[in-house]
């Protein structure tokens, strides 16, 4: 007699497994290495930025006090008493009717209060000497950058946890991390079953299909800021299987396999975790694709039982271990942003259990419009290579239509929200009174 499963709401599944979300450690990587991490730490400014009062320009540093009296009709002549590029001090200090010829990004010389550009003055010698002719007067302050202005000391930058992006690299080089601390990355194995899967170089044999999970399965594991660990195949046989689950798990933080996790008569997936005295958390849960994904746990360590369908293995990395990974790193925002867009084409086939559709995100005149791709079966694979969301089509009697509004779960998007919840009830009251040409 086959098992009976009893199917668990979306957000039941969510909370059970965030139940079992751990933080990782950090760890130090050269600044070369530090794009696409998480920062390990706050990132708070330890000095002024600038650090100095510098010229945005390539001109003369001056003092505003000596142009007061300059006109068109009343030009004033000053004397350049010497020469900084970037990098430079002027080592004195300039006085009455002095001004240093200045280049952009250094220092203002003491005595300087303004810089005027190379373009506002006429240069010209007399004995030897170099002057400027000015015909404007110049306000205290005019053409600086002044300390601190573009960030101040003790100004708390980038939280700890967040992604770290080109522009955070720049902050790190400018308060001189030349190691980054970064949230050590969750180790996570995987463990493809099936004995119809080959390798991906092997040619096409009667009954076989290469073996895609495994490999877009690492892909999301880096996508999310893990770091894959592959184990290969099942064997066909049992007490192989079984060891192999347990060795792996040793090796990891995380382990997934994708495939026999279903009742058929090789998913051996149910009798390991029986056999590991593993806690399962659920085997069933109320949508479509990924129904069958199972989550287990052992001593903290989660096991995560992927479908081996394709499109439902992927699904189900995104909704239950992608948080898990992003907690681990010391992301506040774990869960992937959900948005309203309006449904690209109709979706007629009725369901009760909430859907997740693969989709495309497409901005047209303002509007965010979500267009499902490809054949919406759980064992299809090529959908996915199009996907940017999920459109979120909760369940219900009845399908949907172009124009409504429906909710979706932006895929690329490294933000995140703290919101846990992507089946709410909100999108479905305004399905029926909302509807977009
Ligand atoms: N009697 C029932 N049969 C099935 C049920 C059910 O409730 N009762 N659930 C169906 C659903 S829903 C799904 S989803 C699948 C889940 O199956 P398993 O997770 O046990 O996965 P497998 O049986 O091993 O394989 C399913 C399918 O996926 C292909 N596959 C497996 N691994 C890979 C891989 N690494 N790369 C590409 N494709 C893979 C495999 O060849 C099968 O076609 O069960 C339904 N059955
Ligand atoms: O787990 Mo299955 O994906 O619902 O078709
Ligand atoms: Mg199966």
């Amino acid at each position: 007699m086959v098992e009976r499963r009893k199917p668990i709401k979306v957000n039941e599944a969510i909370s059970r497994v965030m139940n079992f979300a751990t933080s990782g450690k950090v760890e130090y990587v050269p600044i070369e290495d530090s794009y696409g991490r998480f920062l390990g730490e706050d990132l708070i400014a330890d000095h002024h930025v600038p650090p100095f009062d510098r010229s945005p320009y390539d001109g003369f540093a001056i003092r505003s006090i000596d142009t007061i009296a300059a006109s068109s009709a009343n030009p004033i002549e000053l004397e350049v008493v010497g020469e900084i590029g970037a990098g430079s001090v002027f080592e004195d200090t300039v006085t009455e009717g002095q001004v240093v010829r200045i280049m952009t990004g250094a220092q203002i010389p003491d005595g300087c209060d303004a810089v005027v550009m190379f373009e506002v003055v006429k240069e010209f010698e007399n004995d030897n000497k170099s002057f400027i002719q000015l015909k404007r007067n110049v306000k205290s302050g005019d053409n600086i950058s002044f300390t601190g202005e573009d960030t101040k000391k003790g100004t708390s930058l980038v939280r700890k946890g967040t992604f770290i992006n080109p522009g955070i690299v720049a902050l790190l080089a400018t308060f001189g991390y030349k190691k980054v601390p970064v949230s050590k990355k969750p180790k996570i194995g995987i463990i493809a079953t099936g004995s119809e899967l080959l390798g991906v170089d092997e040619p096409l044999q009667p009954g076989k299909i290469r073996n895609s999970n495994a490999f877009m399965v690492q892909s999301q594991i880096i996508r999310a800021g893990g770091e894959p660990i592959y184990f290969g195949q099942f064997s066909d046989e049992f007490e192989t299987c079984f060891n192999q689950v347990a060795n792996a798990l040793s090796q990891v933080d995380i382990l997934i396999t994708t495939g026999g996790v279903s009742v058929g008569d090789y998913d051996y997936l149910p009798e390991i975790y029986n056999k590991l005295h593993a806690n399962v958390l659920f085997n069933k849960i109320g949508m479509r694709p990924g129904s069958v994904t199972t989550v287990a746990e052992i001593e903290g360590k989660l096991l995560y039982g992927l479908s081996g369908n394709p499109s439902a293995c992927y699904v189900g990395f995104e909704l239950y271990t992608r948080p898990i990974i992003r907690t681990f790193l010391h992301h506040t925002n774990a869960f992937l942003k959900k948005e309203v867009a309006i449904l690209g084409s109709d979706f007629p086939k009725p369901n009760p259990f909430d859907r997740f559709v693969r989709g495309h995100l497409t901005y047209e005149s303002g509007r965010l419009v979500a267009t499902p791709v490809g054949l919406d079966k759980s064992n299809v694979v090529s959908s996915l290579a199009e996907a940017n969301i999920l459109i979120v089509l909760p369940g219900g009697t009845r399908g949907y239509e172009a124009g409504m509004e429906v909710s979706v779960i932006l895929l690329e998007d490294q933000e995140g929200t703290t919101i846990e919840k992507f089946t709410t009830m909100d999108v479905n009251t305004r399905r029926s009174q909302r509807k977009y040409d």
